[in-house]
């Protein structure tokens, strides 16, 4: 079946569609991983977005049970270059298509991907329709994702590894991926998954030894009215953010944040720490960053820093233990050069022997 994808830019794609037969309108992003299009689908920070994969050949080691990053994939849709039918690897159970069919996502396959990647690093936000109706191109009227976080969080507390000797971790759920829960358990934790809207009081009653704040869809300022509690969570606890959870610690402290001129998504981003000087190669997924100026007014200062465009990739707290990464160091899909954080996190949350700093 022919499917057509229209951009709030004014071109029109032809390809060929598989997946889910309804429309889907989003953000146009891309991603340039060589692999992980599983792990990238299902990532819930993708929520609202059409992801297309420069990677030209998507599909060819078909979907397995592990790869998942969410149980549901939160992204709207597809854009590919060539989609293998015919997958082959020994844990493959499904082929793209029907997942994509299974979990409401439209596909759209035999498109030149370099164009539309060239068009969002031009114009940056960039909104697409895809449809198999060409009635439908002249009246796509682009719109926003908004506020996607409420959609992708728990609505209840969920608590993994109940009789683990380790601390006990409060993970904030934005949208997080499974991997950075596994990093945690794998550690050793106790963790209970709280939902973003979390109060301080109901941290209070969990008594936890360390807050994680997940990674997460969406413009980090939706969190706005989120941030007191939140802030008074984080400093009452050893703390760690990834991603969205790293902006939102920035925006808690005084900093401001803004969209990348285009996002950062792939598996081979430079980062450098400028405490040590070593470089890392990083996974990372996100379209807003922290304003580098806006850290010298803060109680934060820079711990990462980005190895290409010099964006802000980490930050810590001058004086109470919070700490949190723009990239991810749970890796999945990418590198795992930066997963000793987890381990420096874990240690941190068991040597203070006390609960709270306040
Ligand atoms: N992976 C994430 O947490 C993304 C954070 C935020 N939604 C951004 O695009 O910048």
């Amino acid at each position: 079946m022919k499917g057509y994808l229209v951009l709030s830019t004014g071109e029109i794609f032809e390809g060929e569609w598989f997946g889910s037969a309804a429309d889907c309108t989003g953000e146009v992003v891309f991603n340039t991983g060589m692999t992980g299009y599983q792990e990238v689908l299902s990532d819930p920070s993708y929520a609202g977005q059409i992801i297309t994969f420069t990677y030209p050949l998507i599909g060819n080691y078909g979907i397995n049970e592990r790869d998942y990053e969410s149980l549901k994939p939160a992204c709207k849709g597809l854009i590919v270059g060539d989609l293998c039918e015919m997958p082959s690897h020994y844990e493959s159970g499904h082929s793209l298509a029907e997942i994509a069919t299974n979990y409401g996502i439209g596909v759209l396959s035999g498109i030149d991907t370099r164009a539309i990647t060239q068009i969002v690093r031009t114009e940056g936000e960039v909104y697409g329709l895809l449809t198999t109706d060409r009635a439908k191109l002249d009246s796509f009227k682009p719109q926003p994702i908004g506020k996607v976080v409420p959609g992708v969080s728990v609505k209840e507390a969920q608590t993994y590894n109940e009789d683990a000797a380790g601390p006990h971790i409060a993970l904030i759920d934005f949208g997080y991926k499974k991997s950075i829960l596994t990093n945690l358990l794998n550690g050793g934790c106790k963790v209970t998954v709280m939902p973003y809207s979390v109060t301080y009081n109901e941290i209070v009653a969990l008594n936890p030894d360390g807050i994680f704040l997940s990674n997460g869809p969406g413009d980090p300022k939706d969190l706005t009215p989120q941030l007191g509690e939140l802030k008074q969570i984080v400093e009452n606890y050893p703390t760690m953010g990834i991603c969205l959870g790293h902006q939102l610690i920035s925006l808690m402290f005084g900093c401001d944040t803004e969209r990348l001129p285009y996002g950062h998504r792939g598996s081979n981003h430079p980062v450098k720490n400028v405490i040590t000087g070593k470089v890392y190669l990083t996974s990372q997924n996100h379209g807003y960053v922290v304003k580098p100026e806006s850290l010298a007014v803060s109680p934060l200062e820079l711990t990462f820093v980005n190895v290409n465009d010099k964006s802000v990739e980490g930050v810590r707290h001058k004086t109470l233990p919070i700490s949190s990464v723009q990239f991810h160091p749970e890796a999945h899909a990418g590198p795992d050069d930066t997963n000793h954080l987890f381990a420096d996190f874990i240690r941190q949350c068991q040597a203070t022997g006390e609960k709270s700093y306040a």
